[in-house]
Parts: structure tokens; C-alpha cells; sequence
């Protein structure tokens, strides 16, 4: 099985409070997409896929290892590529010691280093850029680097949380198509709450409502889930959005009261 991310049964509590609450899901190479509304619970899904929190419970397996162990891990953190929703960057860092930074955390061959970190730069747009401050960068710039350092190491496990925040249209339009390439070897988990980014770069698509997984498919699916519903939204992707949401929340609501 080829499957880079293989899920069962899921869970993440906060306190009594559950984020993620039963979640089954393979994922394969190509460019997923995770789309929910506010507090459905994408980001504390990718977090645990970036081994950045623990499960409370279920099974999770990265690029064939368990990450409940320390080797396999490690191991695991070499091969990804993760743009946190904030992160906390370093405003004395030029970008391009910000991008060596997390190669020399991803233990990257050093001969490997200096053209990796190049070409990671170049390949967000930021190479004229390269030898800024961080601080004197604009939120979308920021964000870009912040993307450099997710595929410095080329990743195998690519998980990128909101990365096109902030971006201008054409900044939007040009990540895209590196997601298409990247999605080409790796797997990549894009979480967003732009549909345009699903429609344009994902192969399949995710809808989280509530914690659990409420459609699996591809844009065209999700697409297809308006036809007839007279669902609110300004694009056919919107209106698939919104009627797969409205149907799910229904469908609980009458297994609640049953
Ligand atoms: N560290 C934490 N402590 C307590 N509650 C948390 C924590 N992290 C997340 N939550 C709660 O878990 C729920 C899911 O949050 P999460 O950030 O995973 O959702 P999301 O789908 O990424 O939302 P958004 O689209 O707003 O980014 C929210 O109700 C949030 O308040």
C-alpha cells in the first residue's frame, strides 16, 4: 500500500472539548484538500498529521511509520513539509537563513543545503527577496517564506495550513500550480477556506464539519452535491459546499433525535 497517510478512528480532545472526533482517512499522492467552516477542526487534524500534537485516540500512520514513537518519528519529520497557520517567525532572520534554518532542523545532507534553499526560495517567488529581513516582509511574503521552509527538504508528506492566506491573486495563481507539481510525488494536505484553490490544484477533496469527515471526493463530486438544492453560493463549487454541509448537519440533527 502506497498510501502515505493511513487514519482510523481518530480522536483529539481539549479538555472535555472534541476537535476531531472519529476521523478515517488514506490518502494517497496528489493534492488533497481540506475544506471546513470555522472550527471544524482541519487545523488540529493537520497538527497531529505533522506530529505536533498526540492523538487522544485512533491509529495514525505517516509514510508507513507510527509517529507514537521516538525513531520512526524523527524519521517522519526529515520527509515533511509543514506550514503551521501561525508560526512564529524569526524577524532577524534573513528569508534565506530562515529556509536553512529548517533544512539544517531537517537534518538535510549539508552539501545538499544551499541549492535547496535556493531553489525553494525561487520556486515561492521570493528571490529577489532572499536576503531580507523577515521583518521588513508583508503578510503574504511572510507566508511565502513560510511555504520555502515547508518544501525546503522536498518532502515527501507536504501539510499546509491556510498557506494561501494573504497572497495576492497572482501570488494565489502561481502557488497553485506549484501545488500541482508538488502533488505530482508527494502527498499534500492543503487545508483552505478558498473553494477556488480546491477547484484549481486538488485532486480530492475533504469537507470537516463538527470534527469528523462529512464528504470525501473530487471538486466535481463536491460540485455535484448542488444539483437540485438551491444551495447559497456564488460559484458551483460554493453551492456543492454549502449543500454537502446543510445535508450532513441535517443527517446529524436526525440521528440526534432518533
Ligand atoms: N489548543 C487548544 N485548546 C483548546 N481548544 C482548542 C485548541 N485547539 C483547537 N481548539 C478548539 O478545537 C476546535 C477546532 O479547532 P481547529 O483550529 O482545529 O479548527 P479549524 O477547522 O482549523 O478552524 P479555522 O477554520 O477557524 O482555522 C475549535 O473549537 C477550537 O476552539
Amino acid at each position: 500500500m502506497n498510501d502515505n497517510i493511513v487514519i482510523t478512528d481518530l480522536a483529539r480532545r481539549f479538555g472535555r472539548f472534541k476537535a476531531v472526533a472519529g476521523v478515517d482517512l488514506e490518502v494517497g499522492a496528489g493534492v488533497f484538500g481540506l475544506l471546513g467552516p470555522n472550527g471544524a477542526g482541519k487545523t488540529s487534524l493537520l497538527r497531529m498529521m505533522a506530529t505536533v500534537i498526540r492523538p487522544s485516540s485512533g491509529r495514525l500512520r505517516l509514510l508507513g511509520r507510527d509517529p507514537g514513537s521516538y525513531g520512526p518519528r524523527k524519521e517522519i519529520r526529515r520527509r515533511l513539509g509543514y506550514l503551521p497557520q501561525n508560526f512564529g517567525h524569526y524577524p532577524s532572520f534573513t528569508v534565506a537563513e530562515f529556509v536553512e534554518y529548517f533544512a539544517l532542523l531537517k537534518e538535510m545532507p549539508p552539501q545538499r543545503i544551499p541549492a535547496a534553499v535556493a531553489s525553494a526560495i525561487e520556486r515561492v517567488g521570493l528571490g529577489d527577496r532572499a536576503r531580507k529581513k523577515l521583518r521588513t516582509l508583508s503578510g503574504g511574503m511572510l507566508r511565502r517564506a513560510g511555504i520555502a521552509q515547508a518544501i525546503v527538504n522536498d518532502p515527501e508528506l507536504v501539510l499546509l495550513d491556510e498557506p494561501t492566506a494573504g497572497l495576492d491573486p497572482e501570488q494565489r495563481v502561481a502557488f497553485r500550480a506549484l501545488l500541482r507539481e508538488l502533488g505530482q510525488r508527494a502527498t499534500v494536505v492543503v487545508s483552505t477556506h478558498l473553494v477556488e484553490d480546491v477547484g484549481a490544484a486538488c485532486t480530492e477533496v475533504a469537507l470537516m464539519d463538527g470534527g469528523k469527515i462529512v464528504f470525501r471526493g473530487t471538486p466535481g463530486e463536491l460540485t455535484a452535491g448542488a444539483e437540485g438544492a438551491g444551495a447559497a453560493g456564488d460559484a458551483p463549487l460554493e453551492r456543492g459546499y454549502s449543500a454537502v454541509l446543510a445535508q450532513a448537519r441535517a443527517t446529524a440533527a436526525a440521528a440526534a433525535r432518533s
